[in-house]
């Protein structure tokens, strides 16, 4: 009796995987060849299973891996998940970032809100991102950040602080400095003084030990770090959050007290005498929004802004040093009283620097509405496809920027050439489209009149970098392994 009901039980659980395997069977066969993507070409395994995917963006290695299967399977346009696919073709950005407003933002954004409320970054709703966008949006006119650079006064002390901490650097016995924790430093001090009236004071914070780093970085850290979880559903992202970030705030007794800086500052930013003037939070406040979400939406972009650009400016430092040539031929044109913006040398400078550094080198991802898309070189892609075009796979093509790993600011000096035309078009740092980086005006300003002032100081004469490339994590938000850049002297 005890055989048979054990031939009988193990004859249903048999009866049960053989149904699991033929169901698995059957939607493994569905997506390879049935899907309307099945036309798409692409690794089988990222056809039938999401899991793929999942892990190159949990281990950083996103940028990287969609780089080798687009060449590998010499597509533009490759399959990458069962419902998404990674173009490589700048042709293609119009349609997706651009034209008729852009594709709508994915699912995935959500999962970047922050306590609990979308911001003007996460949020897919077009109508709640433009009534907070538009309200913003004045200070990021080029001819209000040029005012408030060069005459008044918000910005270039922040600039002559930061190169004078170079130069003391210099002068120490050890001679070394960790450039990113200073560019960090200063983005941070030059985004709250522009945007908040109000300076975060990351240059003036002491550094007791050398490996102190500014207070807000645990903070950026953590977001950073969670990106890697970004493409799960929103309520698996919300579970593994709360119990990720608890595990990393008892791990990290930085943590607490850089969110409790972060926090202290936006307090005052909104409570404060700065909320009065012309600022990011009055503006919110005029438009309506409430004072809760307004301490979300300063924090938020005290994240979007102050890291991204302290990645890139770190690296073109990182470069400049690495190359004396670059140095030696900006040195003419940084020394002039010209507006930074309009010197060819140093714009080409900037531009490679946010060619190679890529301060979001994963893709940024669309939904394709109903009614489908179909892209400039016929393929069809249906209704709810997830579509996304990474900064790492644009920025690497052979075909456009020859010896695409190597600094070479000369690519893009030939203007009006058709070489050219295709460096531009593939250009993709700061996104693309209405979607595209808000403070992109306030980076760049930054980016051009802090790499004028050291190229005209001449402080890096005689450094060198402590590694021999930067190696990049590339989640959602780069980082920059160990979070660390030194140069000495
Ligand atoms: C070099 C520095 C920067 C880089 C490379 C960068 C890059 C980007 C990229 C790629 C996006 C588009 C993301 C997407 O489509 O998913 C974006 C969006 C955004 N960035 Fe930046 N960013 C930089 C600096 C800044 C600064 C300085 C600010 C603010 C002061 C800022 C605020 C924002 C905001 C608010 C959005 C969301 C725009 C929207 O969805 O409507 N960024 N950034």
């Amino acid at each position: 009796m005890g055989l048979v009901q054990t031939l009988l039980s193990i004859g249903s659980l048999n009866a049960a995987a053989l149904a699991v395997a033929a169901l698995l069977f059957a939607v493994a066969f569905y997506r390879l060849h049935l899907h309307p993507l099945s036309h798409i070409p692409g690794p089988w395994f990222a056809a039938v299973s999401s899991v793929w995917m999942h892990a190159i963006c949990y281990f950083g290695v996103e940028g990287h891996v969609l780089l080798d299967y687009h060449r590998k399977y010499k597509t533009a346009v490759l399959r990458i998940g069962p419902d998404s696919v990674s173009i490589a073709d700048g042709e293609a950005l119009h349609q997706v970032y651009v034209a008729g407003g852009g594709l709508p933002k994915d699912a995935r954004y959500s999962n970047f809100r922050v306590e609990g409320h979308d911001t003007i970054f996460s949020a897919v709703d077009q109508n709640y991102r433009d009534r907070r966008a538009k309200a913003v949006l004045p200070l990021f006119a080029p001819s209000r950040i040029q005012s408030a650079y060069e005459t008044d006064g918000v910005m270039e002390p922040l600039v002559a602080k930061f190169v004078a901490q170079l130069q003391e650097a210099r002068a120490k016995p050890d001679a070394k400095i960790d450039v990113l924790d200073l560019c960090s430093r200063l983005s941070i001090d030059i985004l709250t003084a522009y945007l908040f009236g109000c300076v975060y004071g990351g240059l003036d914070e002491p550094r007791r030990r050398p490996q102190d780093k500014l207070s807000a970085t645990p903070f950026v850290l953590t977001i950073v770090a969670l990106s890697r979880f970004s493409l799960l559903s929103n309520r698996l992202f919300t579970l593994l959050f709360s119990v990720l970030f608890h595990h990393r705030m008892r791990s990290d007794p930085e943590l607490a007290p850089s969110l409790q800086a972060v926090s202290r500052f936006a307090e005052s930013v909104v409570d404060g005498p700065s909320s009065k003037a012309d600022t990011y939070q009055s503006r919110l406040r005029d438009a309506g929004i409430d004072r809760e979400e307004t301490l979300v939406q300063c924090k938020a972009v005290m994240f979007a802004g102050a890291d991204s650009t302290a990645v890139v400016l770190a690296t073109i430092l990182f470069h400049l040093v690495q190359n004396p040539q670059v140095r030696e031929r900006a040195r003419a044109e940084a020394s002039t009283a010209a507006d930074p913006q309009s010197l060819p040398y140093l714009r080409a400078i900037v531009r490679e620097g946010l060619r190679v550094a890529m301060a979001n080198p994963a893709r940024l991802t669309r939904l394709v509405p109903t009614g489908g898309l179909r892209l400039a070189d016929g393929t069809y892609l249906p209704a709810g496809t997830k579509v996304g075009a990474a900064a790492y796979v644009l920025h690497h093509d052979p075909a456009v920027y020859p010896d695409p790993f190597v600094f070479r600011p000369e690519r893009w000096l030939a203007a009006g050439q058709a070489s050219t035309d295709a460096q531009a078009r593939n250009a993709f740092a700061f996104g693309l489209g209405p979607r595209a980086c808000l403070g992109r005006n306030l980076a760049n300003h930054q980016l051009h009149a802090v790499v004028k002032a050291v190229l005209a100081s001449g402080v890096l004469e005689g450094a060198r970098t402590c590694t021999d490339r930067i190696r990049l994590i590339e989640w959602f938000n780069a980082e920059i392994k160990g979070h660390e850049l030194e140069i000495a002297w």
